[in-house]
């Protein structure tokens, strides 16, 4: 079994800031079962760092020089995701104009990460379960059966056990899955790593203009926050706050950014939080926003998920400004 110690590095370790107990028996864990060849199931709150972990696992692993490809499962339709797991042999569907070799293709010898796995549909989830019993695998519309050596990570923040008990999850699937588990504690449980993350954030570069700094009880505040989005959420309140404030960050500019995450809805990963965006156009903005943070910025996919044009999003994020 090799470890760092005994491999040439080439690749830069994934970014894990935390210094919490719980974050750092999280890193522990992750780094023992790296070499592994198990699956790992990684379970926690939206943002509180799963893919993270999932890297760390790669990069600790002797597969790290091979691809690490990850894919949220929740974000494509059945079909197109079966075709973008598995490949597809051309005309197997409308749409299929050219054979696609699939992504237990491209990550052989690598690290599949396949987020929100309860997600997945039936029909994916019987396959999955043949890839991790054979490691074989059909693409779709093809005879060919296929090999593939990837190594599983799977996440969700999802309850499988009860996904299972209302039929929608199988449970032969969940047993193959979860034989190594790694689950994040929520931020609010980490409050120790909140000052490193804020520092973190604050320090990466705004087209080149000095970070402000944060006054004092500014920290606090941060600090007593409840994070319901964790550290993606806390990241896209420095982010912003960056923006907004000049030189210094007050406690009174945190404590009006907060509130006016969780009016818009954006610091939350919970569509019920959406009640409280008043009119319609209120809605459907802080709606389209949500979603973008969730593909963090990226327009093109929050198009698809959303079925409108990269033009209808535009005109929606402008219209409450
Ligand atoms: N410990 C950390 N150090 C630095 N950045 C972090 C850390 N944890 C999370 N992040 C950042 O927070 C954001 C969310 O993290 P990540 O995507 O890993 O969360 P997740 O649990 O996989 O979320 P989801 O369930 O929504 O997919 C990312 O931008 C990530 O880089």
């Amino acid at each position: 079994m090799l470890t760092k110690a005994t491999k040439n590095n080439t690749k830069k370790p994934p970014l894990a800031i935390g210094r919490s107990a719980p974050w750092c028996e999280v890193i522990a864990m992750a780094k023992k079962m790296a070499p592994l060849q198990m699956p790992v199931l990684i379970t926690g709150e939206s943002g509180v760092g799963k893919e993270v972990v999932a890297q760390i696992l790669h990069y600790w692993s002797e597969r790290e020089q091979s691809n690490f490809i990850p894919l949220n499962c929740g974000l494509l339709q059945d079909q197109l995701l079966e075709s973008e797991l598995f490949g597809h042999k051309k005309g197997s569907f409308t749409g299929a104009i050219q054979e696609h070799d699939g992504l237990f293709h491209a990550a052989t010898e690598g690290t599949l990460f396949l987020d929100e796995i309860g997600e997945l549909s039936a029909t994916c989830q019987a396959k999955l379960l043949r890839v991790l019993e054979t490691g074989e695998y059909r693409p779709m519309g093809s005879t060919q059966i296929k090999r593939t050596n990837a190594r599983i990570i799977a996440a969700t923040h999802r309850d499988l056990e009860k996904m299972i008990s209302q039929g929608r999850f199988r449970q032969d699937l969940y047993y193959r899955l979860n034989v190594l588990t790694i689950n994040i504690p929520p931020l609010n449980q980490r409050t120790d790593d909140i000052p490193l993350l804020v520092d973190h954030f604050l320090g990466q570069t705004l087209g080149g203009t000095t970070p402000p700094v944060l006054a004092p009880g500014a920290m606090k505040q941060l600090m007593g926050h409840h994070w319901p989005g964790n550290v993606r959420e806390l990241k896209n309140v420095i982010e912003r706050l960056r923006v907004y404030c000049d030189g210094e960050i007050r406690a009174e500019s945190v404590e009006s950014m907060l509130s006016s995450q969780s009016v818009n809805g954006v610091g939350d990963n919970s569509l019920a939080t959406f009640h409280a965006a008043g009119t319609l156009a209120r809605m459907e903005h802080a709606y389209v926003q949500w979603v973008i943070e969730r593909c963090e910025g990226n327009i093109s996919q929050a198009a698809r998920i959303l079925g409108v044009s990269r033009t209808t999003i535009y005109k929606i994020q402008n219209t409450l400004q």
